[in-house]
Formats: C-alpha cells, sequence, structure tokens
C-alpha cells in the first residue's frame, strides 16, 4: 500500500511483458503526479485518449529520417564538449574535469537548439539567462515547493490554488523565447531541422497547425526536462567505465580510429552507425544504471493476472522493476562486471526479451530511445577520438556509487571527474 492506494510489485518478466504489450489497453495510464499546470499537459503525464492523440501527433518528430537530419547539430556541439574538456583539464585545479558538468552542458545545449531553436553554447557562456532558467526548471522543490504541494494534495483546489506556482517564471520565459522564434521563422521563412519546425509544420487533414504555440513550448519543456538528466548521466556513466577497465576504451579508440580512416577522417552518420561495439558499450552502461529503477503503470480495469485466478481491480497501481531486473545474477551472470558483450546479437537472442528494457516498454514506452542513443554516440565518439579518459579522485571501476538524492538513476556527484590526456591522433 502507498497510503490507502494499493500498489502491486510485479517481477516476473512474462507477465511483465503482458501488463506492458500484450494487455496494455488496460494499463494505458500513468500517475499524473505534477503540482504545476506547466506539466500537467505534458505527455507522460497525459491519459487515455488523450495520451494516445497527442502521442500518435508528436512520435513522427523522431523517425529516424528525421534524427538523421539532426546528427549534424549533434556533432557540432560534440567538437565544443572535446574542446571544453581540453580547456577544462588545463585550468582546473582539481586535476580532473567534473563529466557530469561537461555532459549536461552537451544535452542542454542539443536539446536549446532542437527545442527552442536557440544556440545557447553553454561551453563558452557559462551563466546566461538560458542556463538560469534551466537550473530552476531541474531544481528540486525547495521548502515552499513541498509545502505547496501538500496543500495541493490535501486542501480543497479554491485554496491551493491561490498558491503562486514556482514553475510559472520558468514557463514564461520559455514562452517568449519560442513565440519570438517562431514570429522570426515566419518572417524570414527560415527553416531548421528541429523539434520546433517538425512541431510547426505538423498539420491536420484541413491543413490547420496541430500544436497551439502554446502546446510546442509545452512539449519542448517535456523534451529538455526528459532529455537533459537522463542522457548527461548516461554519458557520464559510460565514460566513467571507459576509464576504470582500460580494455573496453581500447576497443572503443581501435573501433573508431579503423572507421575514421574508412571515412576520410570524418564522424559522418554512415562513420557514426558503423561504431557497433560503441553501441554495445551505451547498452552495457543502460544495463548497469537504467534512467529509472521501475516503471510504472495503472490498471484502468478490472485484470485477471495471465495464469492466475488473482483479478486486480481498477485504480490498482503497477510497479515493474528496471534496475533489479539489469542487475539480476540469474539474467546477467557478474552483473557487477562491465562487458560490452554482453550486447553481441547471439548473447541478446538467450536471453527473455523482457530482460532489457532501459527505455521502458510497450506503447508507453520512451519516445525518443533512438534520438537519445545517437545523441550518446555522437558525444562519446567526438570525445573518445580526441582524448583517453583516466580515473579522477573518487572514481571506482562499475558499479559507480549512485546519488540518493534523486528520482532517477544518478551517479554520486563527487564520483565523476575524470582526467582527459590527448591522443594526439596523427
Ligand atoms: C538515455 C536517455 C533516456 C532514457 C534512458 C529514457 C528512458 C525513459 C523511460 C524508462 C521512460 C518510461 C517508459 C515506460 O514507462 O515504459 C521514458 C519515457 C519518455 N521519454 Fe525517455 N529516456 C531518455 C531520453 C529521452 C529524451 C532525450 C526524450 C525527449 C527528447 C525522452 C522523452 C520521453 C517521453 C516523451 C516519455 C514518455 C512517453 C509516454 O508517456 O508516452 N526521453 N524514457
Amino acid at each position: 500500500m502507498e497510503l490507502h492506494k494499493p500498489v502491486l510489485y510485479v517481477g516476473d518478466l512474462d507477465m511483465i511483458s503482458d501488463i506492458t504489450v500484450k494487455d496494455f489497453d488496460y494499463f494505458v495510464d500513468k500517475r499524473n503526479r505534477t503540482f504545476s499546470p506547466v506539466f500537467a499537459r505534458m505527455l507522460p503525464f497525459l491519459q487515455g485518449r488523450e495520451w494516445r492523440e497527442k502521442r500518435a501527433e508528436i512520435s513522427p518528430t523522431f523517425s529516424s529520417g528525421k534524427l538523421k537530419t539532426m546528427l549534424p547539430l549533434f556533432l557540432r556541439t560534440a567538437d565544443n564538449l572535446s574542446r571544453f574538456l581540453g580547456e577544462e583539464m588545463t585550468t582546473t585545479s582539481a586535476g580532473a574535469v567534473n563529466m557530469k558538468d561537461a555532459f549536461g552542458r552537451y544535452t542542454m545545449d542539443n536539446i536549446a537548439s532542437c527545442s527552442f531553436g536557440i544556440d545557447s553554447n553553454s561551453f563558452e557562456n557559462r551563466n546566461t539567462e538560458l542556463t538560469r532558467q534551466a537550473s530552476a526548471f531541474f531544481k528540486k522543490p525547495g521548502v515552499y515547493g513541498k509545502f505547496r504541494a501538500l496543500c495541493i494534495l490535501f486542501l480543497p483546489k479554491w485554496i491551493s490554488g491561490l498558491l503562486p506556482d514556482p514553475y510559472a517564471e520558468v514557463k514564461s520565459f520559455f514562452s517568449q523565447v519560442t513565440e519570438a522564434t517562431i514570429r522570426n521563422r515566419e518572417a524570414t521563412e527560415a527553416t531548421r531541422h528541429d523539434f520546433l519546425q517538425l512541431l510547426l509544420e505538423t498539420r491536420n487533414k484541413s491543413g490547420r497547425r496541430c500544436f497551439s504555440t502554446d502546446d510546442i513550448v509545452t512539449q519542448s519543456l517535456l523534451f529538455f526536462l526528459a532529455g537533459y538528466d537522463t542522457t548527461a548521466n548516461l554519458l557520464t556513466f559510460a565514460a566513467c567505465a571507459l576509464a576504470t577497465v582500460p580494455d573496453c576504451q581500447e576497443r572503443v579508440h581501435r573501433e573508431l580510429d579503423a572507421t575514421l580512416d574508412c571515412h576520410g577522417g570524418r564522424l559522418s552518420y554512415e562513420a557514426v552507425s558503423e561504431l557497433c561495439y560503441l553501441d554495445r558499450v551505451l547498452d552495457e552502461t543502460l544495463r548497469m544504471y537504467p534512467s529509472l529503477f521501475h516503471m510504472e503503470r495503472i490498471c484502468t480495469r478490472p485484470y485477471t493476472l495471465p495464469g492466475t485466478d488473482v483479478t486486480i481491480p481498477a485504480g490498482t497501481i503497477v510497479q515493474l522493476p528496471l534496475l533489479p531486473v539489469h542487475r539480476d545474477a540469474r539474467v546477467y551472470p557478474e552483473p557487477l562486471r562491465f562487458n560490452p558483450d554482453r550486447f553481441l546479437p547471439e548473447e541478446r537472442q538467450r536471453r527473455h526479451p523482457g530482460a532489457y528494457r532501459p527505455f521502458g516498454a510497450g506503447p508507453r514506452g520512451c519516445l525518443a530511445r533512438r534520438f537519445a542513443l545517437l545523441e550518446a554516440k555522437a558525444a562519446l565518439a567526438a570525445v573518445l577520438r580526441d582524448w583517453r579518459l583516466e580515473p579522477g579522485p573518487g572514481t571506482t571501476p562499475p558499479p559507480l556509487p549512485l546519488d540518493t538524492n534523486t528520482t532517477i538513476v544518478s551517479p554520486r556527484p563527487d564520483c565523476c571527474f575524470l582526467r582527459v590526456v590527448s591522443r594526439h591522433r596523427q
């Protein structure tokens, strides 16, 4: 039970697949745990028909053709990231670079550009209004935020509605930025390969825009929220794993050098696609550190668990483990050893298809899996083309200690420092 609500924790892999895929119609919804209207209209918090319609409208934004057009942007930002690492290394007194901070700048610049059409270059302009507003957006709720949440939970709406929303200023800032960008694009007829443009161009059958400007701001903020920390964490965990497992880093370097030699030294879409060992490094990183501890669904009508006579009532919260399955020794022998070869095709085939779910499962799974993986791959390819990573103070071989102050799986802040050493590629 969670307060007065029944919670069912399901560990059986077949049953998890039934709930998330086969019998999805009984489990379409998730809990809406937001305390601000700024979040309430975002895709992960919508329910039922409204969720289905919005998801269908947004999904084409992430098609492989569209992603391909975004790679040059990722690669430009990745070059800035790589330069930044070198500069940090020469100026820092700590003798090592805070990788979470560096990768956070990388994901922020990509999302700011893709979602809001802003060139933020947070590697050069460290304290812009954008970074200030973005930090406010990601800050954990303080005393006021917690007090307000309690009021919303326990007091009548008309009283809690009088309390100012701490996220209103952030929303207003991003609304102004988006409106200015839309006006500019309409006036100059300029287009870019980004989410903003795709959302602007999404039309219904009668040729009208599907997304109002307010809708666009909301979904763009969602991309920010969903994509900033998750991908920065993935990159930090991967970099720390490679720094502390030199054999794996050596293999990444060999693969990269060979691929660059075949592609005239350039990281093109084709070159990045050929980096199969790097794919496996990312897969193994997400196995050890999926961004969520568990997925959640709500049962929307009475459901009999397959193969049992147990019927769960509508309204039951269902939790489905991610990290515990990914680290289960019965599924992954020596689960705490970082071994990308677990993701060789033949090894994958040996496992239950539900044993690996870093992006969730079924129609409600992550919308941006390919976007996130391509973005992460571009960053690691550019960084490892130029640098060798070595452990800094506090960085341990996997498993890296986790931050206990966050709701998503994040590295403990003092364990994210690495030394970057030039590879002097000829
Ligand atoms: C390494 C990076 C990422 C990881 C590991 C990740 C993981 C996840 C997971 C586990 C879920 C819940 C799925 C479920 O309950 O079945 C989710 C949902 C979602 N993610 Fe991601 N995510 C990542 C990056 C992103 C990015 C970059 C975006 C957007 C630009 C994004 C957008 C979303 C959205 C919109 C949903 C909700 C889908 C829905 O309710 O229909 N994610 N993600």
